[in-house]
């Protein structure tokens, strides 16, 4: 007896949005955020996630307008990047990841930090304007709020501030959420991840969601 299951992937995400209106408290988003919100949720596959997602300072708006505009995504982990869908990207924008570039082992020893952290000094060329989404790793989100504090330093249109984990995950996102460093949009504790960092991203570029 063959299984029986939904084949069309349009209907799938239909009805998985329509389960997640239905079942999370999305009421207190903006009609900007609640797309975005949903998106991260699915990607979770967690309607619990709801209340942990924040956004300040016109977050989703902000991106909207720097991506329209053509401004690069730094992502702090290759999943991040694989991730994002580029026909969604309004301005075929440019998807960097620099965390496998050569120099990042070296500049992680000469910095005593992870490679995640040394390789968001390879952003500073292009972190003007730029979107930024950290979905994995803490130490970078850490590491680019220090770059933040020189004012020197260029700044992101937005971060996607959601590392996951136990060890700085809950800290770096509270960090972010009380520096005001940029605009943000974050998952509070220790959930996030890759994946729902890229959802974010996702339904940011895509302003018919
Ligand atoms: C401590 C680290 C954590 N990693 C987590 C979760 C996941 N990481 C995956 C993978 C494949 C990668 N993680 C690295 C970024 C690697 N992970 C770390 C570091 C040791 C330190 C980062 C930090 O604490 O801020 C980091 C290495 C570094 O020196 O920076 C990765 C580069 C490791 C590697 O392959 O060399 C790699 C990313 C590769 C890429 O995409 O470019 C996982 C898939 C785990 C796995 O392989 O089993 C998973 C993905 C989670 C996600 O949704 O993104 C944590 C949980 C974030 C953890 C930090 C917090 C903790 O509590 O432990």
């Amino acid at each position: 007896m063959p299984y029986v299951y939904e084949t069309d992937g349009p209907a799938i995400y239909r009805e998985s949005f329509a389960i997640i209106r239905r079942e999370a408290e999305l009421s207190r988003f903006s009609p900007e955020e609640e797309p975005v919100a949903v998106r991260m949720i699915h990607a979770a596959g967690l309607v619990a996630l709801a209340p942990h997602v924040h956004f300040r300072d016109d977050a989703v708006a902000r991106a909207r307008t720097a991506l329209e505009a053509g401004a690069p995504i730094l992502c702090d982990a290759r999943m991040v990047a694989e991730g994002i869908t580029r026909k969604r990207l309004p301005a075929d924008n440019a998807v960097i990841c620099t965390l496998h570039d050569e120099r990042v082992p070296g500049l992680a020893r000469e910095m005593g930090n992870t490679r995640s952290a040394a390789a968001l000094e390879l952003w500073r060329p292009r972190l003007e304007g730029a979107v930024v989404a950290i979905g994995n790793a803490p130490t970078a989100l850490f590491h680019l709020l220090n770059m933040l504090e020189d004012p020197d330093c260029p700044r992101p249109a937005a971060i996607v501030g959601c590392p996951v984990g136990f060890v700085g995950a809950a800290e770096s996102k509270q960090a972010l959420w009380e520096s005001g460093a940029a605009p943000c949009a974050i998952v509070e504790g220790r959930l996030g991840g890759s994946a729902v960092t890229v959802a974010a991203i996702n339904a940011m570029a895509d302003r018919s969601e």
